[in-house]
C-alpha cells in the first residue's frame, strides 16, 4: 500500500494536567508514531478557569474537581494543533481510542443525547456542550472528601476484604461509587437532573461519537460498583450509593450499558469533527479506557513484568491472570484480554510530592529544573547509610492525604537499624538534601511492600522481584529516579523507559484502536501487537535493576517501613472527621 494511504490510529490522553493526542502510523510489521500535539491545562487555560495543576481544591472538605468546560475547549484546541503539527491530514485517521484519568465522573442532563447529536461545527464545543451538563464540575481522582461513604462501602458486604473480593478494590475516596453517593447527598437536585453519568473516558468517547458512549470493561472497575465474578453491576452496592432499591434501578440506568469487548466498534465519529476538524466520516470510535489500563497496552507486557507510571500520580501496574484481591490495592479487568487482570497500586503523592521536595533545594539557574534534585539523589547513599553502624533513614512525604496507606498530609522522618529493628522518629530531622533520595526510596519501598505477593523468583536462585520494570510518565525522563527505583524494586532484566515516555497511555489507546480495526477473528491484543512491536526504537535500558546485596538490604527494612506507617496511622484521632481506615 503506498505510504500516503496507510490508515492511522489516534490515541488521546486526557490526564490530570494535560490533553495529549498521539498519532502513530501503522505499517504492516511496525508501529510508528508520526506526531503529537498537546494542551497544557494550566499553561493554556489556567487564568481563565482558575485551576492549579488542572484542578480546583477545596481544602476544608478535601474536594478536588475539574471544570468540564476546560476539557471541551482543550479538545478543540488539541485537534487544531494536531492538524497544524502533523504532516498528514486527519482524514487518514481510521479509528480513535484513548485513555483518560480514572474515576472522575461527568453528569449529563436529559438533553445530552440531543445536544451531542446536533453539534454545530461552526461553533466551538464550549459554546454548545455545557448546556448538556447537569453539573459543571467533574470530581477528580485526588478528591478525598468521601470518608463517610468509604466506611459505608467497606461495611456494606461484611468488611473491606469482602468488598475487595467482589469489586477488585476496598473502598477508596476517589472511586466513582463513593463520589456519586456523596454528590447525591450534597446536591440532590443536581442528581435528580442527571440523565447519564459518564467516566472521563466514556465522556470523551461520547463527545467524539456524538452520543452517550458506554463505559469500558476495565475503567468500570474503578467505581467500587462492578461485581468482578458476575461481570455486572452489584445490586447491593448500587442500592447503597443511590439510597435503596428504587434508587439502584435509577442509578443503573444513569450509568448505562458497559461495553464488554475492549475492541468493539462504537460507531462513526460525530459530523462535528468531520466538518470542523477534517476527520473522515468513516473514522470509527472504539471504547476509551482509563490511563492506567491504557498504559499496560503500550507494549506487550508479560506476567512478572511491571510498569511504574511516574505522572501526577505514581502507579505500579502488572498484567496477571491471577485474581488476588486485597483492600490495599486494585484489580481491574484487563482492558483487552478476557480472564486477565490489571494489578494496580496508586499513590496520590507522586510527581507533585517530588516537586515539593525539589523546590526546597536551590533552583538551577538554567537548564534541567531537576538537576539539583538529581545531584542530591546521587550524592546520598542508600538510606543515607555511609558507615556500617549508621542507622537507616526512612521518610514519608505526603502533601495530600495518601491512598495507600490512608495517612494525612505531612512529612515524617524515622530511623531504624539495618535489620529493621529500633524504629524511632528522628526528632531533629535531617538535611533537606537527603530528602531527595529518601522520597524516591520511600515511594519505591511502598510499592515493593505492597506488590511482594504478586511477584516470585524470576529463576536462577534470585529473590522474588519483577523481571523487567518499565518506566512511563513525566518522571520517566529522570535517570536518578530510575536508578533508585531499580535499586529498591529490583528487576532481574533491568529497568527500561519507553521512548514515548510521558505518552505511553496515549500510545496504548492508539494501539487499542488499531487492534479493534485490524484483529483477525479471535486474535488477542498481545498476539497482534506482539507480532508488530520491536524493542528497538520502543524502549531504552536505563538501569541495571536488581543488585545482589543492596536489594536484600532494602528488604530488611520493609517491616520497619510498614511499622512506621502503622505508628503514624495510630497517632490519628480515631474520632476525628479524617477517619482512620487503613488502606
Ligand atoms: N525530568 C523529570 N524528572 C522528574 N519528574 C518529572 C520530570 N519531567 C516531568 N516530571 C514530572 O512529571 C509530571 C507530569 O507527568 P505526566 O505523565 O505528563 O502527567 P499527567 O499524565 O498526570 O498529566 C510532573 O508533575 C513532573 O513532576
Ligand atoms: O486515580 C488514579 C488511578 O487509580 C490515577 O492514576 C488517575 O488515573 C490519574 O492519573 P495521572 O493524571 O497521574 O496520569
Amino acid at each position: 500500500m503506498p505510504s500516503d494511504t496507510r490508515p492511522l490510529y489516534l490515541g488521546f490522553d486526557l490526564s490530570t494536567q494535560q490533553l495529549k493526542g498521539r498519532l502513530p502510523i501503522i505499517v504492516d510489521s511496525d508501529l510508528k508514531a508520526i506526531g503529537q500535539a498537546k494542551v497544557d491545562f494550566d499553561g493554556d487555560f489556567g487564568a481563565k478557569y482558575g485551576i492549579h495543576k488542572g484542578v480546583h481544591v477545596r481544602d476544608t472538605t478535601g474536594e478536588v474537581f475539574a471544570p468540564v468546560a476546560l476539557w471541551m475547549e482543550s479538545l478543540d484546541l488539541v485537534l487544531d494543533r494536531l492538524a497544524a503539527e502533523v504532516p498528514v491530514p486527519l482524514s487518514r485517521i481510521r479509528a480513535v481510542s484513548g485513555s483518560c484519568q480514572q474515576h472522575g465522573s461527568v453528569f449529563w442532563n436529559a438533553s445530552a443525547s440531543e445536544i451531542l447529536n446536533g453539534l454545530d461545527a461552526e461553533k466551538p464545543l464550549v459554546d454548545q456542550l455545557p448546556q448538556a451538563l447537569a453539573h459543571e464540575w467533574a470530581p477528580n481522582w485526588q478528591d478525598h472528601s468521601t470518608q463517610e461513604q468509604c466506611d459505608a462501602f467497606d461495611n456494606a458486604l461484611g468488611g473491606r476484604q469482602k468488598l475487595a473480593e467482589v469489586t477488585g478494590s476496598g473502598a477508596h475516596h476517589r472511586f466513582t461509587g463513593t463520589q456519586i453517593m456523596r454528590l447525591k447527598k450534597d446536591l440532590p437536585d443536581m442528581y435528580a437532573k442527571t440523565a447519564h453519568i459518564s467516566l472521563v473516558s466514556s465522556w470523551l468517547a461520547s463527545v467524539l461519537l456524538g452520543s452517550v458512549a458506554p463505559m469500558d470493561i476495565s475503567d468500570v472497575c474503578g467505581m467500587n460498583l462492578w461485581d468482578m465474578s458476575r461481570q455486572a453491576y452489584s445490586e447491593e452496592l448500587l442500592a447503597l450509593a443511590a439510597g435503596g432499591k428504587d434508587g439502584a434501578a435509577e442509578l443503573r440506568q444513569k450509568l448505562g450499558a458497559v461495553c464488554l469487548d475492549g475492541g468493539a466498534i462504537l460507531g462513526s465519529i460525530s459530523s462535528y469533527f468531520v466538518r470542523r476538524h477534517g476527520f473522515s466520516p468513516d473514522c470509527q470510535i472504539t471504547p476509551f479506557t482509563g490511563d492506567n489500563p491504557a498504559t499496560i497496552l503500550a507494549l506487550p507486557l508479560r506476567p512478572l513484568d511491571a510498569i511504574v507510571s511516574l505522572g501526577t500520580s505514581t502507579t505500579f501496574l502488572m498484567n496477571t491472570p491471577k485474581y488476588k484481591p486485597d483492600g490495599a490495592y486494585h484489580f481491574f479487568n484487563h482492558p483487552t484480554t478476557q480472564g486477565h487482570y490489571m494489578f494496580m497500586l496508586c499513590y496520590k503523592n507522586g510527581g507533585l510530592a517530588r516537586e515539593k521536595v525539589r523546590d526546597q533545594l536551590p533552583k538551577p539557574e538554567y537548564g534541567d529544573p531537576w538537576a539539583n534534585f538529581n545531584k542530591a539523589v546521587l550524592d546520598t547513599p542508600p538510606m543515607d547509610v555511609t558507615r556500617p553502624d549508621d542507622p537507616s533513614k526512612l521518610g514519608l512525604y505526603f502533601y495530600l492525604r495518601e491512598t495507600v496507606p490512608n495517612i494525612r498530609a505531612g512529612t515524617w522522618r524515622y530511623t531504624c537499624e539495618g535489620n529493621g529493628s529500633d524504629l524511632r522518629e528522628a526528632s531533629h530531622g535531617w538535611d533537606k538534601q537527603k530528602d531527595a533520595r529518601l522520597i524516591v526510596e520511600s515511594q519505591a519501598l511502598s510499592m515493593r511492600l505492597r506488590s511482594q505477593n504478586l511477584v516470585h523468583s524470576p529463576g536462577h536462585g534470585l529473590p522474588a522481584q519483577p523481571r523487567r520494570i518499565y518506566l512511563v510518565g513525566g518522571g520517566s525522563m529522570n535517570p536518578a529516579i530510575a536508578k533508585v527505583i531499580g535499586e529498591v524494586l529490583g528487576g532481574s532484566e533491568g529497568v527500561y523507559k519507553l521512548d514515548v515516555g510521558g505518552n505511553a497511555c496515549a500510545m496504548g489507546g492508539a494501539y487499542k484502536a488499531l487492534w479493534a480495526m485490524e484483529r483477525d477473528e479471535g486474535e488477542t491484543f498481545d498476539e497482534l501487537i506482539g507480532k508488530r512491536w520491536t524493542e528497538e526504537g520502543s524502549i531504552e535500558r536505563v538501569d541495571d535493576g536488581f543488585r545482589d546485596g543492596l536489594y536484600q538490604k532494602y528488604g530488611k527494612v520493609l517491616s520497619a517501613f510498614e511499622r512506621m506507617e502503622y505508628q503514624i496511622l495510630a497517632e490519628e484521632d480515631h474520632n476525628s472527621d479524617d477517619g482512620h481506615t487503613v488502606a
